[in-house]
């Protein structure tokens, strides 16, 4: 292997199956859900290969029925932090020494693993823990994960091959090491295929890594540690533990040894965390990296020239996919008053035909949020919007917690643009719309860039191509993925590279070149094939 410049298959993104009713593919994830569903997991967490188990046996529930219980997690404290971080360090050397064409390979077989035996269980797993139907789990669970794996192989060889030009008679060249220390990944609950990027692109780039993933998305994470396992990952590169978020994070970024922070969840940890680093700048051997991709107030801006059942087929699949809680979803939306009626008369009409219930029933397009604090959550913004005298409830505005967390897809009208639901991050199936003035249009653009404080995602609708000129220039910082009509989620890797700025994060692109650039450190050599031997300049003589 190192005595060859290897090459790597070709990437193209997963094909997403289609799971049409009565298909065999339907009828073989249902199963697996159903067996998966009724059987007691027991999930350990992972540290040096080893699975710990401890006295706190952690019930888990599914959000689409509370009561269900489909088994336990074993809780750590802090001595696991510990032990984790000092299984990633003895790993270190041995992975760091191995030649990348076996990280690729077993990062590879990973997707392969994902794309083939393990599909139907990564799917499963993640529409009973984090209740996601068939479509929305295939496009995560199975396709983006296996993108993120296949194409950051991609990337890390592009990255290799980029070397420096060399002046006659010496030879530049740079290698790209991991970063000195170990690397701490912490996940959020909304996408598995994140929840196994973060770990593992550091952990490709030769890095050894403590992972600790959402209590919310605790048993789609050990179907990835599973596949890692299989696929041939050394014990202790990644290590998994289900620890307190802020114990963990106050244990692992005073450590010497912390290397690099790859942090996806909601603007007020990372920004809490980022805080804790710099308090302990000076305790480290090297500056961490710190990459976060946080939260998002997404819109949608609407010209009076925009196709109508385009704009509201955007708005309903954007706002109420997964319930809303993807960081992209559509949770504003700048709707001109000609055009209002009759967006909101299709809006209505498609939201009517909108089932709502278990995964388990795939033509259930909404199913339940992930507990009860975020039903809870829309359940206030509901109801404060329902007496609010500057906005209204106008579509859905039910929910019911008797037996799942379910919040029926709501749409908010206000006269206020600061309103609290049209500037927060609800993370939930409500869209708050703001109806202007057609003549409006420049002021409300402004509108839609300085409102909020995130920048992540955002679409704008229009025919009108001097409209759609505009407001991609008017908003060029209010997003740092723009979509032009279409809605604002569903990002592919390979193809449109994902992240935010302002309070969204720091923008650097997961599933891209861009960010496995952050967890290598490069080291330039020269080598000089003919040493001069005498110090002085030739006009010295
Ligand atoms: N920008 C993106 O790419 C992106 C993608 C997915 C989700 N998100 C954001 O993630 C959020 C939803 O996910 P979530 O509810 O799991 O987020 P969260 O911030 O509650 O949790 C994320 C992770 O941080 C841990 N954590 C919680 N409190 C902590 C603390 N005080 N210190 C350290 N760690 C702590 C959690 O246990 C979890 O592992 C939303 O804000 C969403 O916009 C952003
Ligand atoms: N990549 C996903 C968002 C992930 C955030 O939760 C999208 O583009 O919809």
């Amino acid at each position: 292997m190192s005595k060859a410049i290897s090459k790597v298959p070709a990437v193209i993104n997963e094909p997403v199956k289609s799971y049409i009713p009565g298909s065999e593919e339907v009828k073989s994830l249902i199963a697996t859900y159903k067996k998966m569903w009724s059987e007691k997991t027991e999930i350990p967490m992972i540290i040096g290969g080893k699975e710990v188990k401890t006295d706190k046996k952690i019930k888990l529930s599914s959000p689409q029925d509370h009561q269900h219980d489909f088994g336990f997690y074993y809780e750590g404290n802090m001595s696991h932090v510990d032990n984790a971080i000092e299984a990633a360090l003895a790993a270190k050397t041995k992975w760091n020494a191995l030649e990348w064409e076996h990280r690729a390979s077993i990062f590879l077989k990973a997707a392969e693993l994902l794309a083939g035996p393990y599909r139907d269980v990564i799917n499963a797993a993640t529409m009973i823990g984090q209740s996601k139907n068939v479509h929305q789990a295939e496009i995560d669970a199975a396709c983006e994960f296996i993108d993120f794996l296949r194409f950051n192989v991609e990337f890390m060889t592009e990255m290799y091959a980029e070397q420096p030009v060399s002046d006659k008679g010496i030879w530049n060249r740079v290698e790209y090491r991991p970063l000195e220390g170990f690397c701490f990944a912490v996940t959020p609950f909304n996408f598995t295929a994140i929840s196994g990027n973060l770990p593992a692109c550091m952990a490709m780039m030769g890095n050894v890594v403590v992972w600790k993933p959402s209590d919310k998305q605790v048993y789609s994470a050990k179907v990835i540690m599973d596949v890692f396992k299989e696929a041939g990952l050394p014990d202790g590169v990644i290590n998994m533990i289900f620890t307190d978020g802020k114990e963990t994070a106050e244990k692992v970024l005073a450590h010497p040894d912390f290397a690099g922070l790859h942090f996806t969840g909601s603007t007020k940890v990372f920004q809490g965390m980022w805080k804790m680093i710099g308090d302990n700048i000076h305790n480290y051997k090297s500056y961490p990296r710190i990459v976060g991709e946080t939260g998002g107030k997404d819109f949608v801006m609407v010209h009076p020239s925009a196709n109508v059942e385009a704009v509201a087929t955007g708005l309903v699949r954007g706002a109420f996919e997964y319930q809303g809680q993807k960081c992209s979803a559509a949770s504003r939306a700048y709707i001109p008053k000609s055009l209002w009626n009759d967006v909101k008369a299709v809006m209505e009409a498609q939201m009517k035909t909108i089932k709502i219930g278990s995964p388990e029933d795939p033509s259930n397009f909404v199913n339940a949020v992930i507990d009860k604090n975020s039903f809870e959550k829309c359940k206030g913004y509901i109801d404060r919007a329902n007496a609010a005298n500057d906005a209204n409830v106008i579509i859905g505005g039910k929910y019911d917690d008797s037996k799942g967390w379910f919040v029926h897809p709501t749409v908010i009208e206000t006269i206020n643009p600061y309103y609290e639901s049209i500037v927060e991050e609800i993370f939930g199936p409500i869209l708050t719309v703001y109806v202007y003035e057609d003549e409006n249009w420049e002021d409300t653009l402004k509108l839609v860039d300085t409102s909020t404080q995130y920048s992540l995602t955002g679409s704008i609708f229009a025919q009108d191509r001097y409209a759609i000129d505009e407001a991609y220039k008017a908003l060029e910082n209010a997003s740092g993925n723009f979509y032009i009509n279409d809605k604002p989620t569903g990002a592919v890797v390979g193809q449109q590279p994902f992240g935010g700025s302002r309070a969204s994060g720091t923008n650097d692109k997961a599933g891209s070149k861009m960010n496995l650039t952050r967890w290598v450190s490069v080291r330039s050599i020269k080598e000089t094939f003919v040493s001069p031997k005498d110090y002085k300049y030739p006009y010295l003589g």
